[in-house]
């Protein structure tokens, strides 16, 4: 059993990138957590989206024993923090679970966005913070002005910042004696009545909901009984144990440790994130509460084959046992058939799950507009929550609708500013704040939700050349002169394309919808009529001559292989097509034909 005093737990935060996954995993391996035959890069990294796009979603946990150059043996528990914006929300629950952070910054890059939201997320969970310069193995790492400007940007102390390559190994040291040294022991009461935190749940196939917990007080024991607090379920602990990072199991938790249980629990939903857990017949007093997961962006996901539709099912329905953050119910579209409305905590979360619905269950997918919440206020003061624009009632009966806001936080260096500005202006953002640190300036704006979802990450990207860092959060609603528009393809309503946009940027929208859609659409026999509407008025059309495209012209000579190659792709090619009455459109136009260039 480890005294309270020998237990350190803490979380890395960082910006995307800056290397939080390689610190975990050198800390994990300079101490023989695993053995180095085993050693797999980004240990803690688990899913295989993870791995390919390198960014780490999911939050995870590992005990390391430490031996101190003091002679002491320590345990420390590290629970891993997503550094993206959509899961910010994993980041405040497991904050709340440790005593301190490490605040790694990439001394080539110094501050960004994230680094700002995470870190203040660390502050007012009152942790201890060491700051990390790492990456100083590379020629540009420049500690001494990165160091300078944490303490000008986020006002913390940098003068002990410990310079680090996780690469390398230099630094790692020094770290995990700070992390002994530097960040307070957790307190707790081993007499007192059990009292712990649900941290995170996930569901295993073979162990059924696993449930990450932070022992407050008490002890919990193989076999109890314990209470959920918030909806006073009892279940049966069969198993507890630690995360090194393989699950290991033990005979007990005590108070300061951080581990796992598992009590048959079948829904990841039974398991309330921020929860109190207690033994069956002990009254405790709960612990603060955690604000529940909202989903913000809305979007329907819809078989591109509809005979596929009892497998997308099947598929949503395994994932969401996995992520109480990810919601669903079933849709049905006139042009797209069955499919299903889902809610997401951002766009990254959209895509992830889009992507392990594609690759882990082979389904190809139609994906809609996404969409915000609007609030619609109806003249019998009645109010509605609108998730799907084909659901918006007849203006006659509204009376005002509300949209989201945010507050974005950009980092950029000074030469794009000008570029940053504009897009936000574009987008109907009001500047709030503007200040200056070195050569980066911090700009604050206030921006509608609806205006970032869908493209404002990729447009910021390339307008400053991928200098820039954005973080966000929501502010509220605001009443807002919105309308929805229609899209009619061959004078057909495609409602999938559909989606509420302010009455002043209407038309501009429009005319970009119909000229993509015009390039996206490929030409039938007839020529097709694409229009953008607001109720019965037509705001923007293209028309789409007619002829048949014969792929294989070009192949004049009569190259037989080459010639059957290209009618096979172009059957390939049709079974990605949705039909809308008489005109085909391929897939890809739902997602591209919202895209704006400005
Ligand atoms: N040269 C050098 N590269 C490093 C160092 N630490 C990390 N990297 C590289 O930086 C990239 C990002 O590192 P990660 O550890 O994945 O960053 P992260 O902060 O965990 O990123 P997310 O998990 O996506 O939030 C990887 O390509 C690493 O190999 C370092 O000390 N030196």
């Amino acid at each position: 059993m480890t005294p309270l005093s020998h237990i350190r737990n803490f979380s890395i935060v960082a910006h995307i990138d800056h290397g939080k996954s390689t610190l975990a995993d050198r800390l994990i391996q300079s101490t023989h957590t695993v053995a180095d035959r085993d050693m797999k890069e980004q240990m803690l990294d688990a899913m295989d989206i993870e791995r390919e796009r390198g960014i780490t979603i999911k939050a995870n946990t590992v005990r390391i024993d430490y031996v101190a150059d003091n002679g002491e043996a320590y345990v420390l528990n590290l629970i891993d923090t997503p550094g993206h914006v959509d899961f910010a929300y994993e980041v405040s629950r497991s904050m709340r679970a440790v005593e301190g952070s490490l605040l790694v910054v990439d001394s080539t890059q110094g501050v960004e966005a994230q680094t700002l939201a995470n870190v203040y997320q660390a502050i007012d969970a009152d942790h201890e913070i060491v700051p990390i310069l790492n990456k100083i193995d590379l020629p540009a790492a420049d500690c001494d002005r990165v160091a300078e400007q944490i303490e000008d940007v986020i006002g913390i102390d940098a003068s002990g910042a410990i310079r680090v390559s996780a690469k390398t190994g230099v630094g790692i040291k020094e770290t995990l004696e700070a992390i002994v040294h530097r960040l307070p022991a957790p307190k707790g009461e081993e007499d007192a009545d059990l009292k712990a935190m649900l941290v995170d749940s996930w569901y295993d196939s073979y162990l059924g909901v696993i449930v990450l917990v932070r022992i407050i007080d008490g002890r919990l024991k193989k076999g109890e009984r314990i209470r959920f607090v918030s909806n006073g379920t009892i279940h049966h602990v069969d198993r507890i144990g630690v995360f090194r990072p393989q699950m290991q199991v033990v005979d007990s938790l005590g108070p300061g440790e951080i581990g796992f249980l598992t009590a048959s629990i079948k829904q990841v939903r039974d398991t309330r994130v921020g929860d109190t857990v207690t033994h069956e017949k002990k009254i405790v007093k709960p612990l603060p509460g955690f604000k529940p997961s909202q989903p913000v962006v809305f979007c329907g996901l819809f078989p591109v084959d509809s005979s596929q539709f009892e497998d997308l099912r099947d598929a949503i329905d395994k994932l969401a046992l996995n992520d109480a953050s990810f919601s669903f119910e079933m849709e049905t579209s006139a042009a797209l058939g069955f499919g299903f409305r889902c809610g997401f905590l951002g766009l990254l979360h959209l895509e992830v799950i889009r992507d392990r619905i594609e690759r882990e269950y082979d389904i190809d997918l139609i994906t809609t507009a996404p969409s915000v919440v609007y609030r619609i206020f109806m003249r019998d003061g009645a109010m509605q929550e609108l998730h799907n624009p084909a659901d918006m009632p007849d203006l006659s009966v509204v009376d005002h609708l509300e949209e989201p806001r945010i507050k974005a936080t950009i980092l950029v260096p000074d030469e794009y500013l000008g570029d940053v500005l504009k897009l936000c202006q574009d987008r109907r953002g009001v500047q709030q704040d503007l200040t200056y640190a070195g050569s980066r300036a911090m700009v604050v704006y206030d921006l509608p939700l609806n205006e970032v979802v869908f493209d404002f990450y990729d447009r910021l990207k390339s307008v400053t050349k991928g200098y820039a860092s954005f973080d966000y959060q929501m502010t509220g609603y605001q009443t807002d002169n919105l309308v929805k528009m229609s899209v009619l393809v061959n004078d057909e309503p495609v409602d999938a394309l559909s989606m509420m946009v302010h009455r002043d940027r209407a038309e501009m929208r429009g005319r970009a919808m119909v000229e993509k859609l015009k390039d996206l659409i490929p030409r039938h026999m007839f020529k097709i009529p694409i229009q953008a509407a607001i109720g019965g008025k037509v705001i923007a059309r293209e028309t789409l001559s007619a002829m048949r495209k014969d792929v294989t012209a070009k192949c004049y000579g009569g190259d037989a292989t080459r010639k059957r190659k290209l009618l096979d792709k172009q059957k390939a090619g049709k079974k990605k097509m949705r039909q809308f009455g008489k005109v085909e459109i391929p897939q890809e136009a739902f997602i591209s034909a919202l895209k704006m260039d400005s």
